[in-house]
């Protein structure tokens, strides 16, 4: 078969990795209901097009921090690249370079930071998990400066992780070799068992003016859902929002993002860009988000369905799908630019 959308490459993707594998990638927190509803949130949108608007061929590129980026998309931040590819996230970073787009890398990566940067042609976020040892967080922080990372991305709704029952029930173990290289210390076997030894479950909001005081890269927190957050993340002096329910793994229970998305971006109100990630599986569901506001959005698991299927190709493959649908998408409803998506493309 050959794979036309991010649902070809998430069937393909199924068939080939290990089942305790492909659960930890897939799953979600209890039922499962926030993360079907991520997607759920896509299917009932209704694009309203204008037409004879010329827009042969819309202009999808964008600017976020000064960096240009080909494309409003990124690589959300995900752990172990490398459970769904030996080259990990280095065949990420290559894929997404190939197509023009940034890459938020896990304090979880596969992959050292030196060799991600030096194959990367686009920007490289780190994505910060708070250690209960400061200094650990500190160190982490301090290798990604180093190396080159060019913003940081603090995950806030993870002071210890969701309750993943597919992995309780396959009592779900890091293949030999898995290792969050990037870390001092030993590695895990179980995620769940080291988050809840290792992550900081007292973070508050005096964590941003302790990041400032250790780094100058532009920061942006990770995981907020509501205005009242997004307001307080703003008057806390962050760069930017992630709008995330952490792909429906970690309160299960909490909205789509989709949903939540306008009120934040309301709530907000130009201060930062706003990112959204969640339940991005084509190119409409990435204009959808631009339309009530979004600057940006990421995507997480369809790169390592990518990853799967063909490594650096397949993810490569997967992002350029996503350009090319976003792109379809925008040529039909009369966009030819970001600046001309609007809230009235969307009616439900
Ligand atoms: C296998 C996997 C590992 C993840 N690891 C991290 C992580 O290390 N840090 C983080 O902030 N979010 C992590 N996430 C959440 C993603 O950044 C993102 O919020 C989510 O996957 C987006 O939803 P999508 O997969 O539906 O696109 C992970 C998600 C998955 C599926
Ligand atoms: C290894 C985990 C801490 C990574 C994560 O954030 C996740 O699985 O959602």
């Amino acid at each position: 078969m050959t794979a036309l959308t991010l649902g070809d490459y998430e069937n393909l993707a199924r068939a080939r990795l290990d089942r305790l594998v492909w659960d930890f990638c897939a799953g979600g927190a209890g039922e499962e209901r926030t993360l079907t509803a991520n997607m759920a949130a896509f299917d009932d949108v209704r694009l309203r097009p204008t037409v004879l608007r010329g827009a042969s061929d819309p202009d999808i590129a964008t600017r976020i921090f000064g960096d240009r980026w080909a494309a409003p998309l990124a690589v959300a931040p995900m752990a172990f690249h490398t459970l769904a590819h030996p080259d990990g996230e280095l065949a990420t970073v290559r894929a997404a370079t190939s197509v023009g787009m940034p890459v938020v890398v896990s304090t979880m990566a596969g992959r050292r930071f030196e060799e991600l940067v030096s194959a990367a042609g686009s920007p490289l976020w780190l994505q910060v998990y708070c250690f209960r040892d400061r200094f650990r967080t500190q160190r982490l922080i301090e290798h990604g400066e180093r190396a080159g990372m060019n913003a940081l991305v603090l995950t806030v709704d993870a002071p210890r992780l969701g309750r993943r029952l597919r992995d309780v029930r396959n009592d779900f173990r890091l293949p030999p070799g898995i290792m969050p290289v990037n870390l001092d210390g030993d590695g895990f076997s179980s995620p769940a068992a080291h988050a809840s030894a290792e992550l900081d479950p007292t973070l508050d909001w005096s964590v941003i003016d302790w990041l400032r005081s250790i780094s100058s890269l532009p920061l942006l927190v990770k995981g907020i859902l509501t205005a009242s957050d997004a307001e307080r993340a703003v008057r806390a002096g962050v760069d930017g929002i992630v709008v995330s329910n952490h792909g429906g793994r970690q309160l299960d229970g909490v909205p789509a993002t989709f949903e939540v998305l306008p009120e934040i971006v309301a709530a907000v109100a130009g201060s930062c860009p706003v990112l959204v990630d969640g339940g991005i599986r084509r190119g409409r569901d990435v204009l959808a988000c631009l339309a009530v506001g979004a600057a940006a959005v990421l995507v997480g698991r369809p790169v390592l369905h990518g990853l799967a299927v063909g490594g650096q190709e397949g993810a490569a493959h997967v992002l350029g799908i996503l350009i090319e649908e976003l792109t379809d998408a925008m040529t039909l409803t009369g966009t030819p630019s970001l600046a001309d998506i609007h809230p009235g493309l969307i009616g439900h």
